[in-house]
């Protein structure tokens, strides 16, 4: 495909998705001015960074660039040492708890290490839905177990389909391999319809049918008008999959735009290297 055909599908599919986010409502989630690190210095300072709804942004950056403490805080997990972390506006850690978790809950978050419960793929991915249930449906839920009624509640099923996981539904976690288990956590992620999808280098160590099948999930996302972050090691997935990309280089981020513009015609020569694979860290 020639890279104006390439520009003109991503325009494209940035409009529709543009429109499915609207029909959703979808929720903003932004970084704004934040600084943060763990005791020696920031890791990170005044990262301003937005995750628009159905979009797909990607997070590229060196190893220990701060691409995972970046997405935790967007995922509301602690607050930053400085700035503001927002959703829809609003600052995250000035609400009360119940209405930060109320936030929380429409951010779904995959690791990069595995992070399977024991018990099987359906149950996986039903884990999310399963926390809302009421005690009356726990008890409706344990019922139909216990006389041998199928009980993965349709949207576990849906996801599971979505990363083409539905024919293993029934295998236990710790018997899935590590692209599987990736997979399956994915459609934990989706299972609940999250606003947001935060995506920690969900493809490192996994081959290249694992990672088609963990791309055309993120595709399924945004075209549902669900806002994913995706941070990655590889520029090339950077380049397939995302809307737009942040650069994040030596404690800020130092570009930050549409993903064809900022792999073609960089406005920082740092991007350009980096993009190039010529900074050596
Ligand atoms: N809980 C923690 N305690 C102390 N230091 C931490 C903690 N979490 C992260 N760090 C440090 O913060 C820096 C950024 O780590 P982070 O995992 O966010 O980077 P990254 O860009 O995601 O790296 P990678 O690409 O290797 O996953 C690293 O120097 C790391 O050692």
């Amino acid at each position: 495909m020639t890279d104006a055909a390439r520009t003109a599908r991503k325009s494209d599919r940035t409009r529709r998705n543009g429109e499915h986010a609207a029909e959703r409502g979808g929720t903003r989630l932004a970084a704004e001015g934040v600084t943060h690190g763990f005791g020696e210095g920031p890791v990170f300072e005044s990262v301003d960074l937005t995750v628009e709804p159905g979009e797909v942004l990607a997070v590229v950056g060196p190893s220990g660039t701060g691409k995972t403490t970046l997405l935790r805080l967007l995922a509301c997990f602690h607050p930053p040492d400085e700035g503001v972390v927002s959703a829809d506006g609003t600052d995250v850690w000035s609400l009360s708890e119940a209405d930060r978790l109320a936030v929380r809950r429409r951010v779904g978050m995959v690791f990069q290490v595995r992070s399977l419960f024991s018990t099987t793929a359906a149950e996986n991915a039903a884990y999310g839905l399963r926390v809302r249930e009421s005690w009356t449906d726990r008890l409706r839920t344990a019922a139909r177990r216990a006389l041998g009624f199928e009980t993965t509640p349709t949207a576990a099923r849906e996801a599971l389909s979505t990363v083409g996981m539905a024919d293993k539904a029934g295998r236990r976690a710790a018997s899935l391999s590590g692209g599987e288990a990736q997979r399956v956590a994915i459609a934990r992620a989706l299972a609940p319809d999250p606003d947001v999808l935060l995506l920690d280098e969900p493809t490192s160590n996994l081959d290249p049918r694992n990672t088609a099948l963990v791309e055309e999930a993120v595709e399924a996302a945004r075209e549902r008008g669900i806002g994913v972050a995706i941070a990655t090691h590889d520029m090339q997935q950077a380049r397939r999959v995302s809307d737009r990309t942040a650069v994040l280089l030596d404690g800020s981020i130092v570009e930050c735009g549409p993903t064809d513009r900022v792999f073609e015609s960089p406005d920082d020569e740092r991007t350009r290297k980096f993009v190039a694979g010529e900074l050596v860290y």
